[in-house]
């Protein structure tokens, strides 16, 4: 007989952007998708504004009210008795605190990436983590997806021979007049009270691609973090706004390049016509990745001496027809699932020591490039009245 799916009762924490996206994800039924093992359950969402904002959202996700408790502070989210994880969805400036809030309740919990703002803050997650022994990953979708697993095995397998360099890009075309970029100053992507800037954004997708290349692969006798070096172009607002990173293992003579920026998308026509975002070469040809990074559906294997062979493999995102939905947020939901049903407190796939070392090339990149955020969302010292937990704006 077939046994019943481990399902997940979800916390949401924020009603934003991303949040309502992961929830219609939630909402998609696994079958679509090829999952019968794990299933998930939308039980309670937290707004920091008030509880009419998270019934509002309930109503953009298209989610009946019955059951789903709502409430108007992320405190009462974090202990409600009946929730397994928590997923927050607040901007990069509120995930240390947000998190530490839900931890400190004995939750576990997904946080939307970049992790944090600062490597000491995912430090201190990672120690709470293990203290109150619950389950903790950074919500970085694309390693969860089909397509990279298959990318990974096909490195593993020395399909490309030895893989010494990686090439990211991933940037989106907002140049505006007299210099500006379309985003307002006070928009989460370039204000810097909420972190913004391209790396935390957008540039945590090339390292990922450069990192579950260069570092998840590498042997864990062998592991190596790398050298950084970065060139940033700083905003009017602080942030930076287009930012290129090396990142070097010198013991394994590789080498991975991280490209971002809010001016200069990586295909001028959205389509993919400007070639790959993504290149990874080896020794015995490369694999290239159609952007955009974070949501890739198609790569490339070309083979040194192919005579001009190009092997293209689809890697569509399913769609469930009935909710008419599929963004494919659902394969890191589907993962945290499975770990909890199997007791883990990480994901192998993206390890907390991963998510660590990701976080410090970050600062180091922004530290070069003269980035400052302020004390508030840089601290490393929990505060449950912070106004990053309360909501008070
Ligand atoms: N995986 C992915 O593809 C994507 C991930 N992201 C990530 O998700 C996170 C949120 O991004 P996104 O949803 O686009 O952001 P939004 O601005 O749309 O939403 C953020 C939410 O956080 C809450 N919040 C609490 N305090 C503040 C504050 N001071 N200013 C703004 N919002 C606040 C609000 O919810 P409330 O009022 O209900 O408390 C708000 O709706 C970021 O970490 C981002 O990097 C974003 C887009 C895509
Ligand atoms: O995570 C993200 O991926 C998609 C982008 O459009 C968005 O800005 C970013 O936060």
């Amino acid at each position: 007989m077939a046994q019943s799916p481990h399902t997940v009762r979800w916390g949401i924490l924020a009603t934003g952007f991303i949040a309502q996206m992961f929830v219609r994800d939630l909402l998609c039924n696994p079958a679509t998708r090829d999952v019968t093992d794990v299933a998930h359950k939308v039980v309670a969402v937290a707004s920091s504004r008030s509880k009419d904002s998270a019934a509002g959202f309930l109503e953009k996700v298209n989610l009946a009210p019955e059951g789903v408790k709502l409430y108007g502070s992320y405190d009462e989210l974090v202990n409600d008795p009946d929730v397994d994880c928590v997923y927050v969805a607040t901007p990069h400036s509120h995930h240390f605190q947000n998190t530490m809030l839900a931890l400190q309740a004995g939750k576990n919990v997904l946080c939307e990436k970049a992790f944090t703002v600062t490597a000491s803050q995912a430090k201190k997650l990672v120690q709470t983590t293990k203290e109150k022994n619950v389950f903790l990953m950074e919500a970085v979708w694309t390693r969860y997806f089909p397509l990279s697993i298959k990318i990974r095995e096909l490195v593993k397998s020395g399909a490309i021979g030895t893989v010494y360099r990686v090439i990211a890009d991933n940037s989106i075309g907002n140049d505006g007049p007299d210099g500006s970029i379309t985003f307002p100053d006070d928009n989460r992507m370039v204000n810097i009270d909420l972190a913004g800037g391209a790396l935390l954004d957008l540039g945590i997708y090339s390292l990922t691609w450069l990192f579950q290349i260069l570092y998840h692969l590498q042997p864990e006798a062998e592991k190596e973090a790398p050298k950084t070096l970065a060139a940033i172009h700083q905003y009017k607002t602080g942030a930076d706004e287009s930012t290129s990173v090396i990142v070097q293992f010198p013991s394994h003579k590789t080498t991975g390049i991280a490209l971002t920026s809010l001016r200069i998308p990586t295909n001028t026509d959205g389509k993919n016509s400007g070639g790959p975002a993504i290149k990874i070469q080896g020794t015995l040809g490369e694999i290239q990745v159609m952007g955009p990074a974070y949501r890739p559906t198609q790569y490339k294997i070309i083979k040194k001496d192919s005579d001009g062979q190009v092997e293209v493999v689809d890697c569509p995102i399913p769609v469930d027809r009935e909710r008419r939905f599929g963004m494919g947020m659902f394969w890191e939901a589907d993962e945290v699932a499975r770990c909890l049903r199997d007791g883990k407190k990480e994901s192998s796939t993206l390890p907390l020591s991963e998510s660590i070392v990701i976080m410090e090339v970050m600062e180091e990149a922004l530290k070069q490039g003269d980035v400052k955020y302020p004390e508030l969302i840089t601290s490393d010292v929990f505060d449950p009245k912070s106004p990053l937990n309360t909501g008070a704006r």
